[in-house]
């Protein structure tokens, strides 16, 4: 795994906006260095390599003319605020990168090349894998499809509907768990869940087995889902409210899933730091959509209390970078001080995942959980509906 890759630093930008050649020392100065100590703290060893200075007879340092291009600009700048996120993001205990660590691509390289210690361009673990591939799938989506477009389309879309006000009258209904049940087709910790997969027809049987809401999932490469399968779902005349279960890196996303239907969005703490979890439940506010913010450990319980207006939090029993299901983690986090400012602030908080049975269902809700989130149990059962009341050990439809 260890591999040595070179990192181009590219000082050139301040350089050629300046429109003058640098000296040596400027070249030191510029070198990105926030960047450099952030890799230092995860472990990162920089040692530059080579300088790509040549000589002139006299001895003097002479540098390479430098490529004066505004879209290799914009690349870099793209890739140093990349890296600058990372950095934002380590600081509050974010493990996954937004992006690998390879920078620009080799023919961007400036005068200096540094050489990190690391696997930089192989993603640490599946979560980090589905994010960069998401950040370059959302780039390309958006280039199709402007934000402005999208706000067009948004002029005369229908309203969405109550996600919260759904889960909230199907507890009070049932006094169990309101239902999110997750139409999913695959995952990469289960492989193909159901082969005969018909997500208008199992979203069908999910209403009538007493789902408060539904959860739809969209990304297609790692979980085989698709924005069809969310609009279908949609226009088929299905009632529960809609939740677009997508790995959201860029605002541009919300208003997307909105285009499509979506009631609700997630926002994953392990990926988002707090300014864009703050920044997007607003936008969702904005478009009328509720945030299911995504927590699976107590510190980013801690950071996402620590957020003004969250009605929903999320606790994921499965670690999205182990694939470790442990449904004690819904019990852990409610505990103590942590419950207590849940109950004071009047948040739902949602069990998910690992969720089998009558008993897993009355330890989540012992332990504190207005709502679950459900997708393998359910979604397997010939009949999705019946599976519902499996796993409720009753039927909640009535
Ligand atoms: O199939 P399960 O174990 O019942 O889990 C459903 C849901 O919790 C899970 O799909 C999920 C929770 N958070 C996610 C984030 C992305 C993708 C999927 C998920």
């Amino acid at each position: 795994m260890e591999g040595l890759i070179s990192l181009k630093t590219t000082p050139r930008i301040a350089f050629s906006a300046l429109n003058q050649r640098p000296n040596k020392s400027s070249i030191v100065r510029s070198v990105p260095t926030s960047v450099m100590d952030a890799h230092r703290r995860n472990g990162i060893a920089f040692t530059p390599i080579r300088a790509q200075q040549s000589e002139t007879k006299d001895g003097a340092a002479t540098i390479p003319p430098v490529k004066e291009d505004a879209e290799t600009a914009l690349k870099v700048k793209e890739w140093e605020v990349g890296m600058f996120h990372n950095e934002v993001a380590a600081s509050q205990g974010i493990r996954i990168r937004r992006r690998p660590l390879t920078g620009p691509p080799l023919h961007y390289v400036g005068p200096f090349e540094f050489r990190i210690q690391n696997e930089g361009n192989t993603p640490r673990n599946i979560l980090e894998e589905i994010i960069w591939h998401k950040d370059v799938e959302v780039s390309q989506l958006k280039e199709r499809r402007p934000l402005f477009t999208l706000k067009k389309a948004l002029e005369n879309a229908p309203p969405t509907r109550d996600f919260v006000g759904a889960l909230r009258a199907a507890h009070q209904r049932t006094g169990l768990p309101g239902l999110i049940a997750e139409v999913k087709k695959a995952s990469p910790s289960r492989g193909i869940l159901r082969e005969d997969f018909d997500p208008v027809e199992i979203a069908r049987a999910y209403e009538k087995g007493g789902a408060a809401c539904l959860s739809v999932l969209t990304d297609e490469k790692y979980f085989k889902g698709s924005f069809e399968n969310l609009e279908a779902i949609r226009s088929a005349g299905v009632k529960c409210p809609l939740l677009c279960k997508e790995f959201i890196v860029d605002a541009w996303q919300i208003y997307y899933a909105r285009t499509k239907g979506a009631d609700a969005v997630l926002l994953i703490a392990a990926v988002l730091p707090d300014l864009d979890i703050k920044y997007m439940t607003k936008i969702c506010k904005m478009l009328g959509l509720a945030a299911l913010v995504e927590v699976h450990d107590e510190r980013e319980m801690d950071r996402v209390l620590g957020i003004e207006g969250i009605e929903l939090i999320g606790i994921n029993n499965r670690n999205l970078e182990t694939f470790k299901v442990d449904i004690s983690n819904t019990k852990r986090l409610l505990e103590g001080e942590r419950g207590k400012i849940i109950r004071q602030k009047d948040i739902i908080v949602v069990g998910e995942s690992g969720l089998f049975t009558p008993d897993d269902i009355a330890y989540v809700q012992e332990a504190g959980v207005k709502a679950v989130l459900v997708g393998e149990s359910i979604v397997k059962q010939s009949d999705p509906g019946k599976g519902i009341t499996g796993l409720f050990g009753k039927d909640i439809s009535v």
